[in-house]
């Protein structure tokens, strides 16, 4: 559909945080929008659950009845910074089915379903964009549909989580536990006031899943992703990073794998890892995101900003109503979904990774032994070994090569029922170090 009267309608689903922001740049910025795009932009319609808070809303373009908006003949696009699956999904499925161009800012829906959102919009010819699902305002999707499209895409590993990333941050500034550090970022803004999605790694999961499913032409969703959160991060696990001069991060990492026989899958995963302060993802502080993308002809890209916030996010929201807007002025749609890789799931398990182990152990002769012979009974192989403290107080701290997971696994599983190894003070993954 091409726009006959120059003006293209928005109908926007949610009005809080990022659609409030949305509404005002829309406004302040009309008539620059109109020349970038060819049309002029306007709301249709704002659908909300309490009008009354909305007074900086027009009154007139206010509904509680998303349902009916999103159906409107008159609409072009339709922009969802709602949230959440239910009935998010539904209405976007009507929008599409209908003819509409799609914005949205929900990575938990992309992630869960984005197949079925994505063959509507195919099936009806129409846009579905959602640049400000990942990493908020930093360009990162478009960058892996469009300017990428031409390479081959290895590894995407980055910090897509700004609250869990505050707080590691703070835990590694101030030595504070991981009760403490929430608490400030709680009150400071940063954490809502229920953090689940963004402690227990969900967030970071959902985003993880969309980035595998961009960079490897290849359907990912939500249940493909390994998940582990930063609630159990202790001060101990970050004073043993810091003895390593390393600092623990929330991490999105997605890779593509080739074996012997040429077979390739991928591995999804979000967890937190010790990383060398040396790496670039060391030094991304407070509620910064960044991601590190390899590509075998490109090399090492970074993208880092802001991952979170009002207005950053609704830069995003705008730059893909930007281009839906502009396709439909050329009556022309984006590229759409490309999952022909259609490529397996790798177990975490079979993933090879390395890790970082500290012991308190009985400083005695034959332990030493006993440790490294857990390891070496699962194939692991170990690259540095240190004693800290002597006597019943004696920590062995121990970095090991590359190995499965799995191993690794068994490996800690073993130590734990040694009788000379007390608990395991710290057990974390290290990535992005050099050597295997
Ligand atoms: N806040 C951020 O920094 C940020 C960053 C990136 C992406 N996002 C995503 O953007 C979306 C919106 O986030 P937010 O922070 O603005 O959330 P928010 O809670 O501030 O706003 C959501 C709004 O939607 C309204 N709403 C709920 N159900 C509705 C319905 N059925 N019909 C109409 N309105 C309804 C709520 O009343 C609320 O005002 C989410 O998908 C979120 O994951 C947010
Ligand atoms: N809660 C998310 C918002 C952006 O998706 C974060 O902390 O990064
Ligand atoms: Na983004």
């Amino acid at each position: 559909m091409t726009t006959t009267d120059g003006v293209l309608k928005v109908a926007l689903l949610g009005c809080g945080v990022v659609g409030s922001e949305v509404v005002r740049l829309l406004a302040e910025q009309a008539d620059e929008l109109a020349q970038r795009v060819g049309a002029r932009l306007e709301l249709a319609g704002v659908a909300v659950r309490r009008p009354a808070r909305h007074p900086e809303v027009p009154a007139e373009l206010l509904t509680t009845d998303a349902e009916a908006l999103v159906r409107r003949d008159d609409v072009d696009v339709v922009v969802e910074v709602v949230g959440g699956i239910e009935p998010v999904r539904s209405l976007l499925l009507a929008a599409l089915e209908s003819g509409k161009s799609v914005v949205s800012a929900n990575k938990a829906l992309l992630a869960d379903d984005g197949a079925t959102l994505h063959d509507a919009a195919t099936r009806n010819g129409v846009d579905l964009y959602y640049e400000a699902a990942v990493a908020g305002a930093i360009p990162l999707l478009r960058p892996l549909r469009e300017s990428l499209a031409g390479d081959r895409i290895t590894r995407v590993m980055g910090i897509v989580n700004g609250t869990t990333n505050f707080i590691l941050s703070r835990m590694d500034a101030t030595g504070a536990g991981f009760d403490e550090a929430l608490a400030e970022a709680t009150s400071l803004g940063y954490a809502e006031a229920d953090p689940t999605a963004d402690v227990d790694g969900y967030d970071a999961a959902a985003k993880a899943a969309i980035l595998a499913g961009l960079a490897f032409h290849t359907r990912v969703t939500m249940s493909d992703v390994h998940r582990e959160g930063i609630g159990e991060v202790t001060a101990a696990d970050v004073a043993s990073a810091q003895a390593m001069d390393c600092t623990v991060k929330l991490l999105a990492i997605c890779e593509r794998t080739t074996v012997a026989d040429g077979t390739e899958s991928v591995s999804v995963r979000a967890h937190p890892a010790m990383i060398p302060r040396r790496h670039p993802l060391a030094g991304v502080g407070d509620a910064f995101n960044a991601v590190f993308v390899e590509a075998e002809a490109a090399g090492s890209l970074m993208f880092y900003g802001r991952g979170a916030g009002g207005a950053p996010t609704a830069s995003a929201v705008l730059g893909d109503l930007v281009a839906v807007a502009r396709n439909r002025v050329s009556g022309s749609r984006g590229a759409g979904e490309s999952a022909y890789a259609a490529l397996p799931i790798r177990s975490m398990g079979e993933v090879t990774t390395r890790y970082h182990v500290a012991l308190d152990v009985a400083d005695q002769p034959g332990v030493l032994a006993g440790v490294a012979n857990a390891f070496a009974e699962e194939g692991v192989s170990i690259q540095t070994v240190r004693q800290e403290g002597r006597g019943d107080a004696a920590t062995l701290v121990l970095v090991t090569h590359a190995a499965t997971d799995a191993a690794l696994g068994r490996t800690v599983e073993k130590l734990a029922a040694m009788s000379l190894v007390g608990r395991a003070a710290s057990v974390m993954r290290v990535e992005g170090m050099t050597g295997e």
